[in-house]
C-alpha cells in the first residue's frame, strides 16, 4: 500500500481526511496543491480528477476524491470494524446522514462565504451566506443531543463536520449562549489528539488567509 493525498492544509475537507489518516495511523505522502496558484487546474491534475477538487487520494493505482468518500474508504479498507465507521447498518446510516449533511449544508455554506473573499476580492460575507450559516448552526445544535454528532461514539462524521464547523466559526463566530450543544461538542473535538495535530495548523492558516482579505 502506498497512499498519497493531494492536499492543502487550509482546506477543511483536506483537514478532515488528514484527521482520519492520523486516527488510523496510516502512512501517507502529502502532495501540496495551491488552488490560488491553480495547481488543481493543470492538465495532469484534471486527467486524474476532472472535478478538480482537493482532497484527492491515490492508493496505488486507485484514485478517489471527495473527503467523505475518502474517509469512509480509508476506514472500510484499513480500519476494519473501527468505531469511527462501524459496520452496524443503523449506526453507519446515521453517520452517513451526517456526512451528507456536511457535504450538502455545512461545506457549501462555508464555500459560499470564503470563495468570494479569498478568490474574488469581496470584503465581507454576503447577508444571504450568513443566513445559510446561521441555519446550519441551528441544525447542528438540534443534532447534538448526545456527546458526538452521530451518537455516543466519536465517528467519521465528527471529524468531517468539525473541519467545516471550526472554519465556519472563523467566518461567523458561534454564539456560545445560543448554541450550548455545539459549543460543548467543539470543545470535545478540540481536545482530540488528531484535531490538535491535523486540524489546528491548517485552521490557523485558513484564518490568517481569510482575515488578510477582509
Ligand atoms: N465535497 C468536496 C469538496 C471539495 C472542495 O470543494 N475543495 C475545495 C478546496 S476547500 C476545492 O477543491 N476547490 C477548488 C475547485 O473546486 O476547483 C469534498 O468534500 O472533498
Amino acid at each position: 500500500m502506498v497512499l498519497s493525498m493531494y492536499n492543502s492544509d487550509q482546506s477543511p475537507p483536506c483537514r478532515a481526511c488528514q484527521m482520519v489518516l492520523a486516527y488510523l495511523k496510516l502512512p501517507v505522502k502529502y502532495i501540496a496543491v495551491d488552488t490560488l496558484k491553480k495547481d488543481h487546474l493543470t492538465e495532469e491534475y484534471l486527467k486524474m480528477n476532472p472535478q478538480h477538487t482537493i482532497p484527492m487520494l491515490v492508493d496505488d493505482d486507485f484514485i478517489l476524491w471527495d473527503s467523505h468518500a475518502i474517509a469512509s474508504y480509508l476506514v472500510t479498507k484499513y480500519g476494519k470494524d473501527n468505531p469511527l465507521y462501524p459496520s452496524d447498518p443503523k449506526k453507519r446510516a446515521v453517520i452517513d446522514q451526517r456526512l451528507h449533511f456536511d457535504s450538502g449544508i455545512l461545506f457549501p455554506a462555508l464555500r459560499g462565504a470564503f470563495e468570494p473573499i479569498i478568490y474574488f476580492g469581496e470584503k465581507k460575507p454576503r447577508p444571504e451566506v450568513l443566513e445559510k450559516i446561521s441555519s446550519a448552526y441551528d441544525f447542528m445544535e438540534k443534532f447534538l443531543t448526545k456527546a458526538w454528532i452521530a451518537g455516543d461514539e466519536l465517528s467519521l462524521a465528527d471529524l468531517c463536520c468539525v473541519a467545516s464547523m471550526s472554519s465556519l466559526n472563523v467566518v461567523m463566530p458561534i454564539d456560545t449562549k445560543k448554541y450550548p450543544n455545539i459549543t460543548a461538542w467543539m470543545k470535545r473535538c478540540s481536545e482530540l489528539d488528531v484535531y490538535k495535530k491535523s486540524n489546528v495548523p491548517g485552521l490557523t492558516a485558513f484564518k490568517t488567509l481569510y482575515e488578510s482579505k477582509l
